[in-house]
């Protein structure tokens, strides 16, 4: 292996290791992809919450994608929390030049509540973010956000999946019901076929970091050349492990494990995509 598949995230930080760029560097590593991050803001958090937030300066974001991009291939990117606008803009301008999947996690609140987007940056998201994505990956309240509606049944998962494609302008949408009662149902709609993902739901409050590991393994797997609802599939596995074999540690919602997914023999064939 030596060109790997290269796999990018443009992200936060979570200094105890569950979330943000943590999350997804670990997770590109556990599926053997080669890793790398471009830092939008150092976020001092731990499993109970958000402490404290520094926004990177904006010129230090352009010189990382910069250093990235002049020097090194990109297969694949995702990008998790972008605060404001200032850095939206600078993250669209890159995207333009990189003709690549892009994933996008439009992370808006932590696991535990605190906001890590600002209230005016929403807007600039949907209009000139979204459709420069291959893929969205919202959760329920993401996507009512996004589409304007409140999300109650399956029906509304799918619609919503369905608006952000075709009035929102994203290539796929992946609307998660990580958060609705029952199975762990997710939709991905690609603009002609709707695909439904479905797991058990572990009874479990350790989710820390679950939409960042998962919309990474999504991006991993891009940049090995795989289509996408297959992509999804596979971290749709990946993803369940980390759950089901997530860690009690820290005071509030525990991090996902990066490699539960040893642990689950059946799916040791991720490995031999490359
Ligand atoms: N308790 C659970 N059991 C099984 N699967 C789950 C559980 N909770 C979430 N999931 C799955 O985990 C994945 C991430 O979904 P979720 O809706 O939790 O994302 P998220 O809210 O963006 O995550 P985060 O809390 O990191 O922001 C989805 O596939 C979802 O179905
Ligand atoms: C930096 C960052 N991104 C995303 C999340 C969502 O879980 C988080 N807690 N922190």
């Amino acid at each position: 292996m030596n060109n790997p598949a290269c796999a990018l995230t443009i992200a936060g930080t979570d200094p105890s290791g569950g979330a943000g760029i943590q999350a997804d560097l670990k997770t590109f590593q556990e599926l053997q992809v080669y890793g790398m991050s471009v830092i939008t803001s150092v976020v001092a958090q731990n499993t109970t919450g958000v402490k404290s937030v520094h926004h990177l300066p904006l010129d230090m974001l352009s010189q990382q994608l910069e250093a990235v991009s002049s020097d090194m291939p990109v297969h694949a990117f995702k990008t998790g929390m972008i605060a404001d606008i200032g850095m939206m803009e600078i993250i669209r301008d890159w995207i333009k030049e990189i003709h690549v999947p892009y994933v996008m996690d439009p992370v808006m609140i932590a696991t535990s509540g605190d906001a890590l987007i600002n209230e005016n940056a929403r807007d600039f998201l949907r209009e000139h973010l979204v459709p420069l994505a291959a893929l969205v990956t919202p959760n329920i309240s993401e996507a009512e956000d996004m589409v304007g509606e409140r999300i109650r049944s399956h029906e509304d998962m799918k619609n919503a999946a369905r608006k952000i494609v075709h009035t929102l302008g994203a290539g796929a949408a992946l609307v998660k019901g990580g958060h609705m009662e029952g199975q762990a149902v997710d939709y991905l709609y690609d603009g002609e076929f709707m695909y439904t993902y479905t797991s058990e739901r572990i009874e479990t409050k350790n989710i820390h970091g679950t939409g960042c590991t998962y919309s990474a393994a999504i991006t991993a797997f891009l940049s090995r050349g795989m289509e996408l609802p297959e992509a999804v599939e596979k971290s749709k596995t990946f993803v369940t492990a980390a759950i089901r074999h997530s860690f009690s540690l820290g005071q509030g919602n525990g991090p996902t494990n990066h490699w539960g997914i040893r642990k689950e023999e059946s799916i040791y064939d991720f490995h031999d995509h490359s």
